[in-house]
Parts: C-alpha cells; structure tokens; sequence
C-alpha cells in the first residue's frame, strides 16, 4: 500500500508549504475525498468531483498527501450547484456537488474495492451489486444530530463544522423531513439564556411530531425547561429530554421516545439518545432486504440469530420469519401471526434502553422472541443457530465474525455503515468456509459519502457441517 503515496520511481516527493498545483480527479474514495495522482503520488482533494481538473494547495506531510481546494478549473460533468446555501460551511453533507447517480456509482465501487481487497477476491469473483437508490434525495432525514453553543449571549445552532469544533449555524436543513425541518431554526429561542454547549438530537416521534434529545454541557435556565414543557403539553413536539453533563438521570417532557413506521407498517419506538436509522423510508427498505436475504432453503424452521439488534427496526421482520416475502405482499393481518415458520428468533444488543423498546416493538405485534442486553460482540452464537443477522456499529464486529465462522450457521446476513470494517470482517467470515452470494448497496444517505450495505454468505456446500 505504501508504494500508492510514491511517485513511481518509490521517492515521496519533499512537502513545500503553500505548495499550489493542478491535478485531474479520477474517482472518488471513501470517506469523500477525490482522488487524484501527480507523477504516481496519490492526492486526496475533499469537495471535488471524478473528471474534474482543480488548483489545490498540497500538503505532502500527510499520508496519503492532501489537497486543499483552491478552485475549479474545469468542472466534471457531475458537478451540479448543492441545494443548500450552507454546504460549504456546514459539511454535513460532504457529496451535495455531485450528481444523485454519481454518488450511487462512487457508493458501488467503494463497497466492491472494499471487499476486494480485504477479502483477496477479485472484484469480478464478487456478484453484481444491486444498489437500492434513495426514495428521496432530499427532505429524507427523520432524524438528526445538532450542536448548540451559547455565545455572546445568544444561542447559536446547527452542525459541527469540518475539522473544528465550531458551529456551522443553519436555520433550515434540506436534507431533514417537513416535520422536523424547521426545528434547526426554533432551537436557538427554545434554548435562549443557556451557558455552555450540548448536542441536541432531533427525530420524529409519536404521531410524526417532533422530539428533541438534549444531551447539555452547561447550564439551562428555569426558562429553558419551561419552553420544553410549553413545547410538549401544547402537542407541538411529542416529547423532549434532557441530560446534564453529570447528573444521574435525565428529565423528560410528554413521550420522548422517536418513533417511525416500521417495516411492516406499525409504529415503531426507538430508544431516546439511542441508535436510529437515519430515515424511515430507509430503514423499511433495509428492514425488508435483511428479512428477505435471511432466508434459507430448507425444509425445517430455522433457528435465527440477530447480533446489534438497537430497537429492533430489522427485528419486526425478522421475528415473523425470514423466508416470508415483503409485508407489503401480505394478506392484512399476518402481522399478527406470530413468528409462524421460525424455530426461535433471539435478539442481542447493548443498550439497556434499547432492549426496553426491542421487547415493546416485538409484543406490539404479537412476536415471540427473546431479546438478550449483552455485547454482541463476544455474546456465544448458541449451537444450532441457522441464520445470524448482524448490524454492528462503524467499528464492526470482528469477535462475531470468528464466532460466527466457528458456529454452525448457514447464511449470515451482514449489514453495516462502514465498507471497510464489513471488508473486515467478512475475511474472518469466509475463512469459516462461507461464500458471499449477495451484496446490496442501500442509499441511505444521500448527499454524503456513507453507504449502508447489505452483505449475504452462504456455507459453501463442500464445507457445509
Ligand atoms: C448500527 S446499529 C443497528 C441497530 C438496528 N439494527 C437498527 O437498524 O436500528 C448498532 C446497534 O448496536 C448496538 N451496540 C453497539 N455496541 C454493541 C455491543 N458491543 N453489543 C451489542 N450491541 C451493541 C448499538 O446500541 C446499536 O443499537
């Protein structure tokens, strides 16, 4: 890998401050940055686009060197002008200067080099990609994290700015759902008075109102908590709460838990400050693709496994059996049948809150399951486990993966935010004698540079046990 930073005859070139030249972009690399090359040297340049030639300041003292964009000298024909007055400053979302389908082929071929090279595969020995585009480009966020700091007497909100801790104030975010959209530019009134900083989670909750997590590193004034009640006991927002730094419990206003419609077209509560997919559209198609690649061809009811299971947004299908096709082609009622076609369906995951909700989502629906709070990471994959389903955090889960591989599974259905940790650990999966027969791609974050992806892995027969 080092040879890439080097010129081709292996010498890196000297670093010279302020150092400005011209290079051609010729794909994009994850995280965001363009990629480009001078004389061999790979150059990252953020904020640009494949095709287009640019002037950058060059910093050689990092590894792999950096551009810092100057300007534009020729743009690619995927350049289009970002539909937000505030994505320069804000970098919330890093690909809004890119066209929609040029971000889907950037995602492909991020997820497919990824797994090429951690796998040793060749990226023609992987299957085709099928990439699920995003139903709305924009307007899509259900949820959002802000960052709030009061300065000079006001109460300034938005997102973290690119490498600094700064706040790149914004009073309307495009990418955000209508409902709560205009959150960005209440918030600074809400919290008018406060001292210090905080982050402040946005979501949709109950009857697709507003909640508002605020996690404060400060004070909040008697006005501050009085506005949260006003907001709640009105029914403007379906709840908020508060946590300050320090204290034991947090306070909640009305009912703070997000809420979305799950997969299968039922409510589903997410735990407050807990981990939630980033749209409800998102989340269903994810949902439905992790319970449709779940399935197995066999006779017999499987016994099925779900690892980082959060608050259950896979788990509603995947308790109901995963062999069943999409909810949506079902008759009115299955939803209620119970886990009809599963031997067992057991959910693992850390958060204590999160588990509370899991076990509320499945009894909603008249599921059977046992919800376990443990890391998944190092939890045993019990012995005749047929299907393990995992959607670690970024970090992945490389434990699972040798377990998993160990285990008597015969498909595992990997989901995951981050390429190269899935790369990861699906080399630890394969050495268990699997082979990879799916990879899905789902948009779930337009605009930026994060994929979610969909991996499934079958035993192999000459090794199946
Ligand atoms: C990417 S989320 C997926 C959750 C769920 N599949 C969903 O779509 O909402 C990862 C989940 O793993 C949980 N988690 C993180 N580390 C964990 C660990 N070591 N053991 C179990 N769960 C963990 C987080 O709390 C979070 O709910």
């Amino acid at each position: 890998m080092k040879s890439v930073h080097r010129r081709s005859n292996g010498a890196r070139a000297r670093h010279r401050p302020g150092e400005r030249t011209q290079l051609r972009i010729e794909a994009l690399a994850a995280g965001g940055a363009g990629v480009g090359r001078l004389a061999g040297e790979v150059v990252f340049v953020p904020a640009t686009a494949p095709g287009d030639l640019v002037e950058v300041e060059l910093d050689r003292s990092a590894r792999p060197a950096r551009g810092r964009l100057l300007g534009v000298v020729e743009p690619s024909a995927d350049r289009v002008a970002p539909p937000c007055r505030f994505a320069d400053a804000c970098g919330g979302c890093d690909w809004m200067h890119l066209r929609i389908e040029a971000q889907q082929v950037a995602h492909e071929h991020i997820v497919r080099q990824a797994i090429a090279r951690a796998t040793s595969l060749a990226e023609a020995e992987l299957p085709p990609i099928r990439v699920h585009p995003a139903p709305l480009p924009l307007g899509y966020r259900s949820r959002a994290r802000l960052f709030a700091r009061a300065e000079r007497g006001e109460v300034r909100v938005g997102y973290r700015a690119p490498r600094t801790h700064a706040v790149a104030a914004v009073d309307r975010c495009v990418v955000l759902v209508d409902a709560i959209a205009p959150l960005a530019g209440e918030l600074p009134g809400v919290l008018r008075g406060a001292v210090g900083e905080g982050d402040v989670l946005i979501s949709l909750g109950a009857s697709s109102r507003p909640v508002v997590e605020i996690l404060w590193r400060g004070q909040l004034p008697p006005a501050v908590w009085q506005r949260l009640d006003e907001r709640t006991a009105r029914g403007e927002w379906a709840g908020a709460r508060v946590t300050l730094d320090g204290a034991r419990e947090a306070a909640s206003f009305g009912d703070p838990r997000p809420a979305i419609l799950g997969a299968d077209g039922l409510p589903l509560f997410l735990a407050p400050g807990g981990f939630g997919q980033p749209s409800e559209e998102g989340a269903a198609v994810l949902a439905r693709r992790a319970a449709e690649l779940a399935h197995l061809d066999s006779t017999r009811p499987p016994h099925v496994l779900e690892l980082f299971a959060g608050s259950g947004t896979l788990s509603v299908l995947l308790a109901r059996g995963a062999q069943r096709p999409s909810p949506a082609a079902e008759p009115a009622g299955a939803a209620a049948s119970g886990h009809a076609g599963l031997a067992s369906f057991t959910a693992v995951e850390l958060s204590s809150e999160a588990v509370a909700c899991l076990r509320q989502n499945l009894a909603a629906r008249g599921l059977a399951g046992k919800a376990i709070e443990a890391d998944a990471d190092q939890h045993p994959i019990p012995a005749r486990t047929d299907v393990v389903v995992l959607d670690p955090p970024r970090s992945g889960a490389p434990s699972a993966a040798r377990a998993i591989a160990a285990s008597s599974a015969r498909v595992v259905v990997y989901v995951s935010c981050d390429p190269a940790t899935l790369a990861r650990d699906l080399g630890g999966i394969l050495r268990g004698g699997f082979e990879i027969t799916d990879i899905e791609a789902v948009e779930l974050f337009p605009q930026t540079s994060h994929i979610e992806s969909i991996v499934r892995l079958s035993r192999a027969r000459r090794s199946a046990r």
